[in-house]
Parts: structure tokens; C-alpha cells; sequence
């Protein structure tokens, strides 16, 4: 028998269905649920074990209860769940097990998704395991029925609780009833990359939804700008949270949307999810890779996983100030040869991801370079190249981060709903990274003495700071300081900005704020009923693969639930959509900051660009608001972006800037821009950070073939044609109106824009 290192909650004797051949012994554990034949013999059998961080859902055995399921539609839901029951067939391998229940069967079914070898290779990939428990019935007699019954609820729910990771009242099973989850609101773009969305959602998405008793509502937009003019006006707290079934642009769209209400930072709260249904996918792309799951073609199933088995975690933003408006971006901003790949394949998008190697093709054949100019605020110091030279003298020293472990702390203290952890600028130089709690990091003599990894040498150093110009960052400690040489002694040109992340609670407390949803539109899968495999997955159990019958397409048009827009009846607020949050230059900013005058939150004056308009004698020390960025309070106001200046004035002093000629200026703050594209390896979902990137004029196109094929390792931040510093805000001025600025793959004409991070202002269904 395998050891068991954890505390043992439930045991006892099942039968497996459908074939009920011999007793299993079955172990339920917070590790998960081990069993092995019970033999009559000395023969000792191997155990199995189904993981409970594998497990996405449990549903009851027992018949009555698929029944009572079944015939509980209401007139408003018929619709519906007629589409939900017609399309939710039992798979061959469910339909034997429904067969084999009697009345009186009593017992809990397993989904689960462990990772197996893929066939004629060396990959890991998930894989759908269905287990069927059946508990043996002793009499005949209705008590003994009962018993079993709730024996099995017992088993049922404390899994349930399990696989959602709810506490767990040990010492009353019967007591842990997992709370029924509030619905999820699926955003699918039929048009998007390969067109495939509407599809994979249908086939891949809707099994699992399923199997993890998750309600949802699927809307398909009919249009550009659907999504937008949805969450503006959508009572977005009906909603657990908004999956987006597309590629990066309909994210953005959501974003933004969401970023154009009055109530932004309350709305930013509710979670963000993502399917891959475009060409580039690049969040889904950085949120699996964050997670550790599989970045390839099998991301469909790996990223439904990974939605399924989520936590709500903080992601950075990127405040973009273009000519005319601001924008919130959560992924790149490119100009040069990745945006002209970018925008110029669009028209390819039925390729899916080979537009990007057929248009990296094109583009790198006939290189082009842009004259610019380039600025940048660097959190580390900025050692700049000799004049035109490819050859990068000194590299930029870069931040050694935290490893991308999961943050117990961060999850838990956002469950408070409550600001408990803040990123704080003591400088222009010095930036909190901590993932835990962005603790304060008020300067004193301690701060002056931390460590830093320096790239050149691959070495960590501890570095005196004083009076130099270097970013400091103590993992350990979670602090981190700098000094800049331009402020150290000069606390009138000193800013000290509190970037404070509210948090959203986890799904634990998602679910307690549950409410009864009327909505029509609203599909609730039974808890208890059972469901269609997806074709391409076989359903394994034991290791033994049962091949699905073919079953009859469901034609999705023909059901007209979800291929048309519906409105949301009854969920809308009626609220207008608010101004969009308007450009706010430093000063105007600060101004606003002083009348709310709270605690907490200290920003200090920033020297030159914040002048005008300030008292003279305000300028050490303003207060802002506490919750910032997302608090209540921060609703009904612009966001914050105290680093940049009014786009028409000067960049602030401590800034470095590159002014040239480029071939790429990429600025990234996910991990991935495509599953090939390794962009940012050391990005993180909540790191703070922006990834500057430049390629100057100069280098071949030979050598722009070997950059472009690092990239799927993410070898190119290490090419010496490659400038890479982490910065917490930049501008870009294209001295030409020739080629195209990107932002999250949506297109800007070459103009002036700058961006500043917004750390931890969204929040995304992932797992770190
Ligand atoms: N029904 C629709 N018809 C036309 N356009 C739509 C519709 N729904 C959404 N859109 C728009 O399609 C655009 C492209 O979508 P999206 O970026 O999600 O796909 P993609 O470009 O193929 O994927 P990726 O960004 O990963 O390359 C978005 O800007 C969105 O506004």
C-alpha cells in the first residue's frame, strides 16, 4: 500500500462502476482519494490515486437525484436546459454507468484531469479520467438506503469541498455543504483567430463546465465592440466572473469596457478568465504557463483546467496615454517589426499562429527600421549602448525575480477584500516586487544595504546604495530600495507613490456572497446528472481507454441559445457607462490627490513635471486616497498615473532615454505573445513591471532569423541585439507616421504615447 502522509477523512468499501467487479478500498484524504482491490487473499494490489488538485468536479450517484435534476426546468430555464441536456449526452462510457444504477445505487462519480504521456511521445499532457464509486448495499430495507445515501453526500460534497479548496469541518462531515457557485459569463468570439471559438466551446468547454457543476451564460458577440458595450452596462456583480473565448483583442475590448465605467475599480474586481479561441492567445498562453500546465496545441484542455481549477489572482495593467485618449493594455506594446507582423497578418487570421511565422518571414526579408525616440523610467540602471553599435557593451542590469511559485499569503490576504498588500515607490528608482505583501518599505538604514542579481556576471551582489543609481531588490525580505543619485538629498524632487492592490476573495468567498439567479439566459448544469465526453478525449479509467460511440453533432444554430446576443434581462443596472477615464497629467493628479487627503498612501512631490499649479509649500509630502486603485473609493475617478507627465511636456528627470533608429521596440508584461513566443520568460502576472525591449538599426537580418527563433525559448533577452530593462513607465515618440503601433494587437497610428504599470489593478483566473 502507497504511504500516506496526510490525515486520513473518509474510508470504506465501493463497488467501481459500471462493472462492479470485487470491493475497492477507497481513502479520501486532502491529498486524494486513494483505492485498491480488497482481496480475499494475501495478494497485495497497488494503489491508485486520484489527486484531488486533478479532480475538477463529483457529482451524486444516486438516480433519483439525476432525476429530480432532470425534470426541475422551470418554463424560463426549458429553453435551455433542453440545450444543456440534448447537448450534455451521457458519453459511452457515462451511459454504461447511468445503465448499470439501479434506484437504490448510491455513490459519487469522479472527473478528473491527471496528466498522462502523450501517445508517440514524451509530452505530459491531461487527459479526462472518469471514476464511478458505488457504495455495496447490505439489505433491502429503506434505512439501510437512507444511510447509504447520505453516506454518499457525505463523500460527494466533502470531495466537492475538496477540489474547490473550502475548509473543511472535520468533525462533522455531514456539515460540509459546498455553497452553489454564483454563474459564469462566457464572451465568445465566433471570428476570432481560425474561427474555431464558437466551436471549442461548444465541444471542449461546455463537457467541463459540466462535470464541475459550474452555471454559466455564453454569449456570442455579433459584433466589434460587442463586448465593450456589454460590460459597460452589465450588472457585472450577477456574475462570478467573465471568460473571454477569443484571442487578446476581445480581452482588451473587456478590459477596457470595464475601464470606461464609474465604477472601474469596483467592476476590475470581478475575475477575468480565458479561453484560446484567436491566433495569438497570449494570456492564456502566460496564465498556463504561470501555472505550469502545458503551452502547445493542447491548450484548450489545459487552459479549461486551469479556469476550472482557478484562484483569483492580481495582474498588472498597463495605463497607455495616447494623443487622443488613455487606454488600458494588459499585454505589449510593439512598434517595429512585431507590430507590423502583428497588424499586417490580420487579414491571415484563419492561419492561426503560422500568420506570425509566415509575417516574421516577410517582415525580416524586408527589414525595416524606424527613427524614434524611446524614454524610459528603469527600475534598475540603465547602462546604454555606444552609439549606433549593435553590440551591447554592458547589459542592463536586470532584477533577479521572485520564483513563480504559487503566493499562499497573497491569495489569502486578498481574501479579506481588503488592501493588505501595496507596491510602493519610494523613488523613481525604487520599486516593491514582493508577490506576498508589497510590504512597506519606509526608508531607513536598513534599506540602504540590499542585494541586486546582476546579468553581466550572473552573480548576486549586495550593494551599498547610497548615492548610486542602482535598483535594489531583497527577495527575501521582500523589500526593495533605491537612491538615485538626482534625489538622494533632495527630498523636494523625490516621489514616493503607493500602488495599492486591493483584493478580490478568492472562490471561497465568491461563493458566500451567492445569490439566486433568475436570469433565463443562465445555464445551470445538474450537479448530479452526467455528461457527454468530449470526442477527442477518450475516457480512461484505470489507465483503460473506453472509445466514445459516435455521437450525433449537436447543430448549435439550430438551438438558437447561444448564437444570437441575447440581453441580459433582468441583470442590467441600466447604469451609464461612464466617461472614459480621461488622460491625467501629474499635476492634475496630485491636485486631486490632496483634496481626498487620507493615510496611508504617501506620494511625494516628483520635481520638475509636477510643478506648475503646486503650492511651493506642498511639494514634500501629498497624501492620496487609500485603495488607490481599488477600493470603492476609487470609483467615480480618474486612475491614477502619477509617473507620467502631460504627454506634451518633457519626460521627468531620472528618466534615461535612446533616441536612434530602431528595427523593434517591444514593451511586454506577459510571459507569452504566443505559444512560440516566449516574450518576458521572467515576466509575472503581478510583478510590477514593464519589459522594455529595443533593437536597434544594425542588425542583420540573419541574425533578426536567429532572434526571431530564440524567442519560443525565450533565449532572445539574452542576444546582444536585444536591449531588455525592466522599467515601471515609458514614452515612445516615432519621429514618422510610417508603420503601426500595437497594443495588445489592437492598431495606433505612430504618434507619441507613453505607459505606466498599474500593478495588480485586474484580477484573472489563473493559478501561480
Ligand atoms: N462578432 C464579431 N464580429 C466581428 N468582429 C468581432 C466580433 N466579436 C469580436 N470582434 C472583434 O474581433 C477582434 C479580434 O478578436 P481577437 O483578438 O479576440 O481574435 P484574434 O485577433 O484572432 O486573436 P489574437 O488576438 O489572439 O491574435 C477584436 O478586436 C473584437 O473586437
Amino acid at each position: 500500500m502507497a504511504s500516506r502522509r496526510d490525515e486520513v477523512i473518509m474510508e470504506r468499501d465501493f463497488l467501481l462502476l459500471p462493472k462492479r467487479k470485487g470491493r475497492y478500498k477507497v481513502t479520501l484524504s486532502h491529498r486524494g482519494i486513494y483505492f485498491s482491490p480488497v482481496s480475499n487473499n494475501n495478494s497485495t494490489y497497488e494503489e491508485s490515486l486520484l489527486k484531488i488538485s486533478d479532480i475538477i468536479g463529483c457529482h451524486s450517484l444516486n438516480k433519483s437525484d439525476i432525476q429530480s435534476t432532470q425534470v426541475s426546468t422551470t418554463d424560463d430555464c426549458d429553453k435551455i436546459n433542453d440545450v444543456e441536456f440534448s447537448f450534455v449526452e451521457p458519453p459511452n462510457f457515462m451511459r454504461q454507468i447511468r445503465n448499470a444504477l439501479n434506484p437504490f445505487s448510491c455513490g459519487f462519480v469522479i472527473f478528473a484531469y491527471p496528466f498522462v504521456k502523450k501517445k508517440l511521445s514524451s509530452k505530459q499532457i491531461r487527459q479526462r479520467q472518469i471514476f464511478a464509486f458505488e457504495i455495496p448495499s447490505t439489505s433491502n430495507s429503506s434505512e439501510e438506503f437512507q444511510e447509504r445515501r447520505s453516506e454518499a453526500y457525505t463523500w460527494h460534497n466533502v470531495i466537492n469541498c475538496l477540489t474547490r479548496e473550502l475548509p473543511l469541518n472535520l468533525q462533522d462531515l455531514s456539515k460540509n455543504i459546498p455553497p452553489e457557485r454564483k454563474p459564469w459569463l462566457f464572451l465568445i468570439n465566433p471570428f476570432s483567430g481560425p474561427g474555431k471559438a464558437h466551436t471549442i466551446f461548444k465541444q471542449d468547454i461546455i463537457p467541463i463546465l459540466y462535470e464541475a457543476s459550474i452555471p454559466y451564460k455564453a454569449i456570442v458577440t455579433t459584433h466589434a465592440g460587442h463586448a465593450s458595450e456589454l460590460v459597460k452596462t452589465t450588472n457585472l456583480s450577477e456574475w462570478y466572473g467573465i471568460i473571454i473565448v477569443s484571442g487578446d483583442g476581445l480581452i482588451f475590448e473587456t478590459i477596457n469596457g470595464i475601464m470606461q465605467r464609474d465604477d472601474w475599480a469596483t467592476s476590475l474586481k470581478t475575475p477575468i478568465g480565458c479561453l484560446p479561441g484567436g491566433s495569438g492567445n497570449a494570456l492564456c498562453c502566460s496564465i498556463n504557463y504561470a501555472a505550469g500546465e502545458p503551452v502547445d496545441s493542447s491548450m484548450v484542455l489545459h487552459s479549461a483546467f486551469v479556469l476550472v481549477k482557478h484562484r483569483v489572482i492580481p495582474m498588472d495593467l498597463v495605463a497607455v496615454h495616447l494623443p487622443d485618449r488613455t487606454c488600458f493594455s494588459f499585454l505589449s506594446i510593439t512598434w517595429g517589426i512585431m507590430a507590423d507582423i502583428d497588424y499586417e497578418t490580420e487579414k491571415y487570421r484563419n492561419l492561426g499562429e503560422t500568420r506570425f511565422t509566415v509575417g516574421a518571414v516577410v517582415g525580416i526579408l524586408g527589414l525595416r527600421t524606424y527613427r524614434g525616440k524611446v524614454s524610459f523610467l528603469p527600475v534598475a540602471e540603465y547602462v546604454p549602448l555606444a552609439g549606433n553599435s549593435t553590440k551591447v557593451l554592458s547589459k542592463v542590469r536586470r532584477l533577479s525575480l521572485r520564483s513563480r511559485s504559487s503566493s499562499k499569503a497573497t491569495l489569502s490576504s486578498l481574501e479579506d477584500d481588503r488592501i493588505k498588500t501595496s507596491a510602493k515607490l519610494l523613488s523613481h528608482r525604487s520599486y516593491s516586487m514582493d508577490e506576498n505583501s508589497y510590504k512597506d518599505c519606509q526608508p531607513n538604514a536598513e534599506d540602504s544595504i540590499t542585494s541586486f542579481h546582476d546579468v553581466t556576471n550572473g552573480s548576486s551582489k549586495t550593494s551599498s546604495l547610497s548615492n548610486t543609481d542602482s535598483l535594489v531588490g531583497d527577495q527575501d525580505t521582500s523589500r526593495v530600495l533605491a537612491t538615485d543619485r538626482n534625489m538622494n538629498d533632495n527630498s523636494e524632487k523625490r516621489i514616493q507613490g503607493n500602488f495599492s492592490t486591493a483584493g478580490r476573495a478568492g472562490e471561497a468567498n465568491h461563493l458566500q456572497d451567492d445569490h439566486n439567479n433568475d436570469n433565463a439566459y443562465v445555464l445551470h448544469p445538474s450537479m448530479n446528472g452526467l455528461s457527454q465526453q468530449n470526442e477527442d478525449q477518450p475516457i480512461v479509467e484505470n489507465g483503460e481507454s473506453f472509445a466514445s460511440e459516435q455521437e450525433p453533432a449537436f447543430d448549435f444554430d439550430q438551438s438558437n441559445s447561444f448564437s444570437e446576443e441575447r440581453t441580459l434581462a433582468g441583470s442590467s443596472t441600466n447604469q451609464q457607462a461612464g466617461p472614459l477615464p480621461v488622460r491625467q497629467n501629474v499635476t492634475d493628479g496630485i491636485s486631486q490627490q490632496i483634496e481626498k487627503s487620507s493615510s496611508h498612501i504617501t506620494v511625494l512631490n516628483t520635481g520638475s513635471p509636477v510643478g506648475d499649479g503646486l503650492p511651493e509649500t506642498g511639494r514634500d509630502e501629498f497624501e492620496i486616497e487609500e485603495e488607490t486603485y481599488l477600493g470603492r473609493k476609487a470609483d467615480f475617478s480618474p486612475v491614477p498615473t502619477p509617473l507620467l507627465p502631460a504627454l506634451e511636456e518633457p519626460v521627468p528627470e531620472g528618466w534615461a532615454s535612446v533616441d536612434g533608429d530602431f528595427v523593434l521596440v517591444m514593451a511586454v508584461y506577459q510571459t507569452h505573445l504566443g505559444s512560440d513566443m516566449l516574450a518576458a520568460p521572467d515576466a509575472r502576472l503581478q510583478d510590477g513591471l514593464i519589459n522594455l525591449m529595443m533593437v536597434r538599426k544594425g542588425v542583420s537580418k540573419a541574425n533578426m532569423f536567429r532572434l526571431f527563433l530564440s524567442f519560443s525559448q525565450g533565449n532572445h533577452v539574452s542576444s546582444p541585439h536585444v536591449e531588455v530593462v525592466k522599467v515601471l513607465a515609458f514614452r515612445l515618440e516615432p519621429h514618422s507616421s510610417n508603420g503601426n503601433i500595437m497594443v495588445d494587437g489592437e492598431r495606433f497610428e505612430p504618434a507619441p504615447i507613453q505607459a505606466q504599470i498599474l500593478p495588480g489593478l485586474a484580477r484573472v483566473m489563473a493559478i501561480k
